[in-house]
């Protein structure tokens, strides 16, 4: 089983792989002085498949990052180290990791792991370990380091593996004939009718393509502030005061300036309520009654409650301890004046909303919707609402799209279902491209399809066939239709459903302007026994709650068929199964990603 890869960087990339026990590490620690003395400066990327942790418990970084520091840096004056926190499906990305080597300081990157990568690789193998060899399997071995009693095919390069200087030659030649290929996956040319209908990605491998061909919206409109929900700020929200605007009260209680030693009684010279204001100033031994959210006066530091104060006459005594400034808000304290209030880019809900209308802003920039056109395919789809013809069935996509759509703040221009006609499929999809930024079809996409659709899609625009190492949601369309993006998700309901939250959203969250359109996917603990296949990405639908333990627990809805939407409707997550594994047990920890957001 191989992964495509792409080399990010304009410096070659060479992996060793090995089964585990041949001394690829052992190897490395002689071969990285060699090429060291001969000039080469290179990098290692290692894999590790275990939970692994760099720092040690009660240094300051390893507190910070427990503290929850996403990235922490650590530096002297000899090195520095970038601990980053994350947690995702399945292996690293290698592309996006190798994206953190400072290229310009080094003139090769060494890796080790990541053997199914198609990845140009130095094969290490010890005839006398009894194990098979990988590169009958793996097309992108470059060379065999092995010993004398090794045979090894003709056409592949042999090196000895105790013979660390003829390896270091054999990078160093590597390094030499190296040229920079091209980075992500080319959209199928608009020529005649080939399609790429063979291309397999991994999940992550998909989303990289297709965001790489994602331009975000730089058109903006003004809105009123009601109106903002769902929206994508397009400029910073510059606060126009202090929050609050006054340092005022958290308590209905008593305001004094505390002095050293305690006093045991004030005067009690006025009421403050919320609203108005003190206008003296408070001398020692003097409180005010003060309501919360009442200005504290002038001269005035700290607030006891008043269950905690006992008043008589005209005097006030206080129990339990007081710390200086207590129960007292500072002006300023939440949102200076003149700091960010809200940052552009930011999509506004509820609590954004409320914090700009607490800074009394009346409108606001944000970017223009994405428009996007949805439609069906198939002479077997019906319209919902009317009689359903023989052997035929009700149109779900389209409906489950649209509510995804309008869900992320999107406008929708709705073609209903578009039947087997490749002149009407072709004009539908011109028009479309016109009217929208992104076009969105469900059908049509896998081998034994009706042609038309392919050869309207060939005849329209620049639209690759993936198939996405993944279930459900194997089969995806994806590429370019005038300046518009299209997006042909696999047919069966379920699919369409994953493969809109796995691709369709984060496209459609950076088109809209949004910068942090990352899943969020949680850690719980697996209550049954769930399977896949190594190497592929398994989407399951499953309930999640919290158990006894205070820990998520998640256990399938039951029968998982991607036809069967009720699994959908059950469910209030996927939950992730990883290229790298094939069986979750219960107990195990996985990644789920919940429903909450989209759905
Ligand atoms: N020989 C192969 N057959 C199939 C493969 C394959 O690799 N080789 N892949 C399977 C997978 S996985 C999927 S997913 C489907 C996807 O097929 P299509 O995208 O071509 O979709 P259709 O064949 O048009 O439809 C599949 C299924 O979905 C129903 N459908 C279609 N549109 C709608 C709609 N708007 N609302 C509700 N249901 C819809 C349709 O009736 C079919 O039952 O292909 C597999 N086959
Ligand atoms: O996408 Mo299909 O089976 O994976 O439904």
């Amino acid at each position: 089983m191989s992964i495509p890869f792409t080399n990010p960087l304009s410096i070659p990339v060479l992996g060793f792989c090995a089964y585990s026990g041949t001394g690829k590490t052992t190897l490395l620690k002689k071969l990285i002085p060699e090429l060291n003395s001969r000039g080469v400066k290179l990098a290692v990327v290692k894999h590790a498949h275990h939970n692994f942790d760099v720092d040690i418990p009660g240094k300051d970084s390893f507190e910070m990052r427990k503290a929850g520091a996403r990235q922490m840096l650590v530096a002297s004056h000899v090195r520095w180290a970038l601990m980053t926190e994350n947690a995702v499906e399945g292996d690293p990305q290698l592309p996006h990791l190798l994206q953190q080597i400072e290229q310009d300081k080094v003139d090769i990157v060494l890796v080790e792991g990541f053997k199914k990568l198609e990845l140009p690789k130095i094969e290490l193998h010890r005839a006398a370990h009894g194990k098979p060899f990988i590169h009958t399997q793996d097309d992108n071995i470059q060379a065999i380091a092995c010993c004398d009693d090794t045979q090894v095919p003709s056409e592949l390069h042999r090196l000895d593996i105790n013979n660390v200087a003829q390896i270091a030659d054999f990078v160093i030649e590597y390094i030499g004939k190296w040229q920079a290929s091209p980075a992500p996956v080319p959209l199928a040319a608009s020529s005649g009718c080939e399609f790429e209908m063979s291309k397999t990605l991994s999940v992550g491998q998909g989303i990289d393509n297709i965001l790489s061909f994602v331009k975000p919206i730089t058109d903006t409109e003004q809105l009123v502030l009601d109106d903002l929900s769902g929206r994508v700020l397009a400029e910073d929200a510059i606060s126009p005061v202090d929050v609050p605007l006054n340092t005022n009260s958290a308590m209905d209680g008593y305001a004094f300036k505390l002095s050293e030693p305690r006093l045991e009684r004030y005067t009690v010279v006025a009421d403050v309520m919320a609203g108005h204001q003190y206008k003296g100033t408070l001398q020692d031994g003097e409180a005010v009654r003060i309501m919360t959210g009442a200005p504290v006066p002038a001269g005035a530091d700290t607030i006891q409650a008043k269950e905690l104060a006992n008043e008589q006459g005209s005097e006030v005594s206080f129990q339990g301890e007081i710390v200086l400034g207590q129960h007292v808000r500072l002006a300023g304290e939440d949102i200076a004046k003149g700091k960010t209030a809200l940052a552009a880019h930011k999509r506004m809900q509820a609590s954004e909303q409320g914090m700009l209308a607490s800074l009394g802003f009346g409108q606001l920039p944000v970017f223009r919707r994405p428009k996007v056109a949805v439609f069906s395919t198939g002479d077997e789809v019906c319209q919902p609402g009317e009689p359903l013809k023989q052997n035929c069935i009700y149109d779900s996509n389209r409906f489950t799209i649209k509510s995804m759509v309008r869900k992320l703040g999107c406008e929708v221009i709705d073609l209903g279902i578009i039947h087997d006609s490749e002149d009407a499929l072709a004009e539908a999809l011109k028009q479309a491209a016109v009217d929208a930024d992104v076009v969105i079809s469900s059908g049509g996409v896998s081998v034994g399809d009706a042609d038309f659709i392919k050869l309207a899609l060939d005849r329209v625009g620049q639209i690759n066939f993936w198939r996405i190492n993944m279930r459900p949601g194997r089969p995806l369309a994806f590429g370019q239709i005038g300046d518009s993006l299209f997006f042909g998700l696999p047919g069966n309901p379920v699919a369409v459903m994953v493969s809109f939250i796995q691709f369709v959203q984060p496209a459609l969250r950076k088109l809209a302007g949004e910068t942090n359109w990352q899943p969020s996917l949680v850690p719980a603990v697996a209550d049954c026994k769930m399977r896949s296949r190594e190497g592929r990405t398994e989407f399951i639908r499953g309930v999640y709650h919290l158990a006894q333990d205070g820990k998520l627990h998640v256990t399938t809805t039951g029968a998982q068929g991607s036809g069967m939407l009720s699994s959908m409707v059950k469910g209030n997550c996927l939950i992730i199964i990883g290229e790298q594994d094939d069986q979750l047990n219960p107990g195990d920890t996985v990644y789920i990603q919940p429903f909450a957001d989209l759905l």
